[in-house]
């Protein structure tokens, strides 16, 4: 028998599981990760805190498949993108917290950029907007804050890398200072139609390249995991980031194909094959994994509170005792009875770009009830995601191409068949859920087969995809377009701010 062994440290847990050729789960193993909050709006984690939990749930999962290391073909690893770790290459110890993605500390750095007119080069060259989410800015925070950084950096002493090359590193106990293409990219750092690292974008940061990361097609041999790890040396021959990751896990490889991931936040890729597509209604372009050097792209759009909206009702609210009985307290109202929730709890992202919005409930009226609320919350996963899906459409139609036809869906909050069916009938199109749900770590598993042989070819992996329930458009078009008109107009309340 084959396996596969899938690394996939997320913001909020670390996670490794175990998949057989045909890439089916075959065990898996989570630990929780700390979160840190040392100032309003910034956030990090422990980066052996995260190389502690991989570890250990690599180890767990290994024994609850109940094989040992020579029966793994292959290590994947998927990464939460931009979290920025920064050591020491003689002793490998971290030199700062790493600096989460959420961390808006650098925030008037990127402002000093944006009013310095480099929006658009930033954007021509990364596909990125100027924004403290992605990694560049954390790393130069990094240089200029910690004491002696910049002397050690300057001195070659000291090695970046976003959590792939992090975990790569700790795996070849230093041998190995490598990230991938899909990784790079979310840098700020990294021009992605040459890809290689940006001499003018490592200028402007005042970024020493001795920091840097080799860079690798996604699914390519970085490495071999030291025997002392998991018990016997294993090929590390794939890497992307999450998002990517779950693109490729989907089977999402050609222009037009578009996954949505519901979990703590909602994040839509489109792959646009060879072509960089800069989007026009405040989606970012971004690298998708890839299996040669040869350029691939995606458009992007992300919702900072998807699934993060029934934590709320779970602990904010004490709405419900756990998630999973959020469907049933939603079905147990027809409608939400004119009640919208717009969850803006940290600002809202793509397509709307407003960081300094609350979240808000409207239309409560004197028959309101938690249900309605509850249901009001599930559904505004669907319309933010919905606004994002309507961009993306806008964008391929601008670009020559058609609008999206079928939506795939994967992560946590995708289990939910009331949200499911809700986000069809918004947008009119089928939303797909497969057999595996777990296709961020498939991506990284498929990554790491195709490079070892276990796998051909990308049309293997196609063919491999399997559906497990269609969710298809129940609601009258007018009545879908009515509802969305809606909720726009709860969020252009919502984003309005009130007469000083
Ligand atoms: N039955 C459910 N209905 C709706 N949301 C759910 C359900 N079960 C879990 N969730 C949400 O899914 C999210 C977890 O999904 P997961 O993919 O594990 O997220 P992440 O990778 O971001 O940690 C949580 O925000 C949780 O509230
Ligand atoms: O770890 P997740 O699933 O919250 O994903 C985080 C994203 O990669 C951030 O860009």
């Amino acid at each position: 028998m084959t396996y596969l062994l899938a690394l996939d440290q997320g913001t909020s847990s670390s996670r490794s599981i175990v998949f057989n050729a045909l890439g089916q789960v075959v065990a898996q193993a989570q630990q929780e990760l700390t979160q840190q909050f040392p100032q309003p709006g910034w956030v990090e984690h422990d980066p052996l805190d995260i190389w502690r939990t991989q570890l250990a749930t690599a180890r767990q999962a290994m024994t609850n498949a109940g094989i040992s290391a020579y029966e793994v073909s292959a290590v994947g690893i998927t990464n939460q993108r931009e979290t920025t770790v920064v050591w020491h290459r003689r002793t490998g110890l971290p030199i700062h917290n790493a600096i989460v993605w959420q961390d808006r500390r650098t925030e008037p750095t990127c402002k000093t950029l944006r009013q310095g007119g480099l929006t658009a080069c930033v954007q021509a060259k990364t596909g990125l907007l100027i924004d403290p989410y992605f990694s560049g800015t954390k790393l130069k925070w990094i240089l200029d804050n910690v004491p002696g950084a910049r002397q050690q950096a300057n001195n070659g002493e000291l090695a970046f890398g976003t959590v792939d090359s992090w975990l790569l590193w700790q795996l070849t106990h230093g041998a190995v200072h490598a990230t991938d293409i899909s990784n790079a990219s979310r840098t700020m750092l990294f021009n992605v139609h040459t890809n290689q690292w940006d001499n003018e974008l490592l200028q402007m940061l005042d970024i020493p390249t001795s920091l840097l990361p080799r860079v690798q097609p996604s699914s390519s041999l970085f490495g071999e995991v030291c025997a002392d790890i998991l018990g016997s040396p294993i090929p590390i021959g794939g890497m992307a980031g999450d998002q990517q990751s779950a693109l490729f896990g989907q089977a999402c490889f050609t222009p037009g194909m578009v996954k949505n991931t519901y979990g703590t936040g909602c994040f839509m890729l489109m792959h646009t094959g060879h072509t960089f597509q800069t989007s026009h209604n405040g989606l970012i372009t971004t690298s998708a994994a890839q299996t040669t050097p040869q350029p691939e792209f995606a458009i992007e759009g992300s919702v900072f509170v998807g699934g993060a909206v029934v934590q709320w009702l779970r602990d904010g609210l004490h709405a419900i005792p756990s998630s999973n009985h959020v469907q049933a307290l939603a079905e147990s109202v027809p409608d939400a009875g004119g009640v919208m929730v717009v969850p803006a709890f940290t600002g809202l992202g793509a397509p709307y770009w407003q960081p300094d919005a609350r979240g808000s409930i409207l239309g409560l009226s004197r028959g309101s009830t938690l249900a309605h609320i509850a249901r009001a919350a599930l559904e505004s996963i669907a319309f933010q995601s919905a606004a994002l899906l309507q961009a993306m459409s806008r964008d391929a139609v601008a670009a020559g191409g058609v609008a999206v036809a079928e939506l795939r869906v994967d992560g946590g909050a995708c289990v939910n068949d009331l949200l499911m069916q809700f986000q069809a009938d918004l947008l009119g199109i089928p939303v797909i859920r497969p057999a595996v749900i777990e296709t961020t770590a498939l991506g990284a598993a498929y990554l790491a087969g195709l490079a070892t042989g276990v796998y051909q070819n990308k049309a293997q992996l196609s063919a491999l995809w399997q559906a497990e329930k269609r969710f298809l458009p129940q609601m009258p078009p007018a009545l879908a377009q009515e509802r969305m008109s809606q909720w726009e107009h709860a969020v252009r309340q919502t984003v309005l701010k009130p007469a000083a």
